[in-house]
């Protein structure tokens, strides 16, 4: 028997995520959802459903955290962590509010929560964080008793996070043809957001130089590219790139689209590609359709050879990288010196993200950070 892992002062788990569609009615409710108030054009909406109506109107992103919680709770119990795993969206059913009132009335009192984006921006972490306290609003309106909300650091640089990613780039590279894969270039992707929203993310010092989103995905992009050039004794050029744009057209967003840069390379006379979605958590609806339809139907078009690498999904690596997160942050509450674990050149994310951290448009309460008005 291994000794019982301590979480204590956390009584719960819980993980929030995005949320999407699982049939065709419900992809135009959804999409009201994720866009209201956010000004994205109705022509990309429309194009966007489409995006969902090609797989049958299902989005593979609930299946994933499904996936994602059966394993949690797998290596809790394994590892003796005894630790009761919730899950809700922001967007989609279960909805956040709905599991937090479940949580209230099970009794949690202290609640860490796990967001299913690794990397610091307002999509990714203050606007999760803005869900916590309107989920919080509305159980203070129905005159519950609050729990106490914190959310884990971000992970991006945790091994359990690059390991599995970089096993993913070594086995596309094996599967490339034999006389282009020492040549072929590796393409980093993520989301693309805003040039203004890049510039701010993160703690306020770091912003006006870039801010941490680009900083922390370059990061992640070099510990890849190394460990792919330690195992295979071959330097691939790689660099960091965008996809899933929306928007209008004349706000700049970061640069530039997958797209585009498969076709710079082709001209460069770059003979294969490995697309790595190392922005992503799961396979989604951004890698199926707009790497694996509409960047590999590009590419296709090229006669460039491309393939898409793995993102970590339920990997067995990663789920020990949360549960070391959560007995890593319990030891902190309690005042217990810990050494964070993280690779890479920045070092180990804040715990709690201070005040003005990946700033709003419209400044809305957001819990689980230092401007929180929550305890
Ligand atoms: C940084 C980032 C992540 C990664 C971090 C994280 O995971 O949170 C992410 C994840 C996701 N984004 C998703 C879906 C959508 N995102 C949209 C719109 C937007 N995303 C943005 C950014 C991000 N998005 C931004 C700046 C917008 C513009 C409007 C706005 O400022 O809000 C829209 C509206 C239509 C469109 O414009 O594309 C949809 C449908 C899904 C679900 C996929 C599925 O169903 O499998 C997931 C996981
Ligand atoms: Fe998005």
């Amino acid at each position: 028997m291994r000794d019982a892992l301590d979480a204590t002062p956390y009584d719960a788990l819980l993980l929030l995520s995005f949320g999407g569609p699982e049939g065709p009615d419900e992809v135009v409710p959804f999409l009201e959802n994720v866009t209201r108030g956010r000004g994205i054009p109705k022509e990309r909406l429309k194009e966007v459903g489409q995006h969902y109506f090609l797989f049958g109107g299902v989005s593979p992103i609930n299946d994933q955290n499904r996936a994602l919680l059966d394993a949690l709770r797998k290596d809790f119990a394994e590892h003796a962590l005894d630790l009761p795993v919730y899950w809700g969206n922001r967007n989609w059913g279960p909805y956040l509010t709905d599991t937090l009132r479940e949580m209230v009335a099970d009794g949690r009192r202290r609640i860490l929560v796990l967001a299913t984006s690794a990397y610091a921006s307002y999509s990714g972490c203050r606007q999760y964080r803005e869900d916590l306290a309107g989920a919080l609003a509305t159980l203070a309106g129905e005159g519950l008793e609050l729990p106490r909300i914190d959310k884990l650091r971000h992970y991006f640089n945790h091994p359990g996070f690059v390991e599995p990613m970089a096993e993913g780039v070594l086995k596309s590279l094996a599967e490339l043809p034999e006389e282009v894969r020492a040549s072929a270039h590796i393409a980093f992707t993520t989301h693309s957001i805003p040039t203004s929203a890049a510039n701010t993310s993160g703690p306020v010092e770091g912003h006006g130089d870039g801010g941490a989103y680009v900083r922390q995905h370059l990061d992640v992009a070099r510990l890849v590219a190394d460990a792919v050039r330690e195992r295979t004794g071959t330097e691939h050029p790689w660099q960091l790139v965008y996809q899933s744009r929306s928007g209008a057209p004349h706000i700049p967003w970061l640069e530039p689209d997958i797209c585009d840069h498969l076709e710079e390379l082709h001209t460069a006379g770059v003979p294969a590609v490995v697309m790595a979605p190392i922005g992503f958590v799961s396979d989604h609806m951004e890698v199926l359709y707009d790497l694996d339809t509409e960047a590999t139907a590009k590419a296709a078009e090229l006669g460039l050879p491309v393939r898409r690498s793995a993102t970590v999904g339920a990997d067995p690596r990663f789920t020990a990288a949360i549960r070391d997160l959560v007995v890593e942050r319990a030891a902190t509450e309690n005042g217990r010196d810990v050494s964070p674990c993280a690779l890479g050149a920045l070092g180990p994310s804040h715990d709690l993200c201070p005040a003005g951290c990946c700033p709003a448009r419209v400044p809305k309460p957001a819990a689980a950070g230092a401007d929180s008005p929550y305890v």
